[in-house]
């Protein structure tokens, strides 16, 4: 077994693309250093958590790692290697507000699975799947727009695990949705990673981090303050940071 490809808590991984290692991170703009982490290492399995107050970097740390934004310096490393097209097409990624083509529900997968470079002839049956999965059936030819705000995020969720990711990233996927659509969104995702889909979320929301997570990484000022496991973590947090952030004071 190669080294952190299997986390005590979770499924084996899919493809052996971690453990993601990022060192000498640096991430500025206006003249402040918005990330800068030394050393983070995300090993196979289970559900990693980024927490952190308002403004700590956490959606620009889950655009670095997912490259969709390049560091002004350090390294990214997959299982050693760096981030190459081969890597990418194993990653997904789902945002705060989806972002759905203006086309049906069943389109929006399709499209998503022929970018992905999935042949023709499997695509009708896995897009069925996906709709089927996502309790998305019965609006298969709707306009995806027209879908509520959790049927939207369902189906970008959904859209994002139909080509089958080693890795999911998800930037607060469920903070603009009510409990329902929370809840068949945190089902979406528990189930994800039990099947070996690493998750890698970030969370304002301290309950979810506690219901979905393995471990947790807490941000404060583009620094990690804390990188544990998440039980340790809610009961026994190491920094002044980050035991403020638990009893829900304001953290600056
Ligand atoms: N491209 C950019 N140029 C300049 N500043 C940026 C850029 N992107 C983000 N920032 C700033 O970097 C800081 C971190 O932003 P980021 O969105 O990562 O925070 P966050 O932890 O996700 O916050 P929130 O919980 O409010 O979403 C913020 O102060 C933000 O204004």
């Amino acid at each position: 077994m190669r080294d952190g490809q299997i986390y005590a808590g979770g499924a084996p991984a899919l493809p052996g693309i971690l453990p993601l290692l990022a060192e000498g991170l640096v991430f500025q703009a206006g003249g402040r250093r918005l990330i800068d982490i030394e050393r983070l290492r995300i090993a196979a399995g289970g559900t990693t958590i980024v927490l952190g107050p308002n403004g700590a970097g956490k959606s620009l740390l889950l655009r670095l790692l997912h490259g969709l934004i390049a560091p002004d310096a350090g390294r990214l490393a997959w299982a050693g290697r760096p981030a190459d097209a081969a890597t990418r097409k194993l990653q997904a990624m789902v945002f705060q507000r989806p972002v759905l083509l203006r086309r049906s529900v069943a389109a929006n997968i399709d499209y998503a699975l022929k970018a992905h470079g999935e042949p023709r002839a499997e695509r009708a049956a896995r897009v069925a799947q996906a709709l089927e999965h996502g309790g998305l059936a019965g609006m298969a030819r709707q306009p995806a727009r027209t879908l509520s705000g959790g049927e939207q995020q369902r189906l970008a969720l959904v859209r994002a695990l139909a080509v089958e990711p080693a890795v999911l990233f998800l930037d607060e996927p469920t903070a603009s949705l009510d409990p329902a659509a929370t809840a068949a969104i945190e089902r979406l995702v528990s189930e994800a990673a039990r099947n070996g889909t690493k998750i890698i979320m970030v969370t304002h929301d301290i309950g979810q981090a506690r219901r979905l997570g393995d471990e947790v990484v807490f941000l404060h000022r583009g620094r990690v303050v804390e990188h544990s496991d998440a039980t340790a973590f809610f009961q026994d947090p190491g920094s002044r940071e980050a035991r403020a952030f638990i009893a829900g004071e304001l953290v600056l």
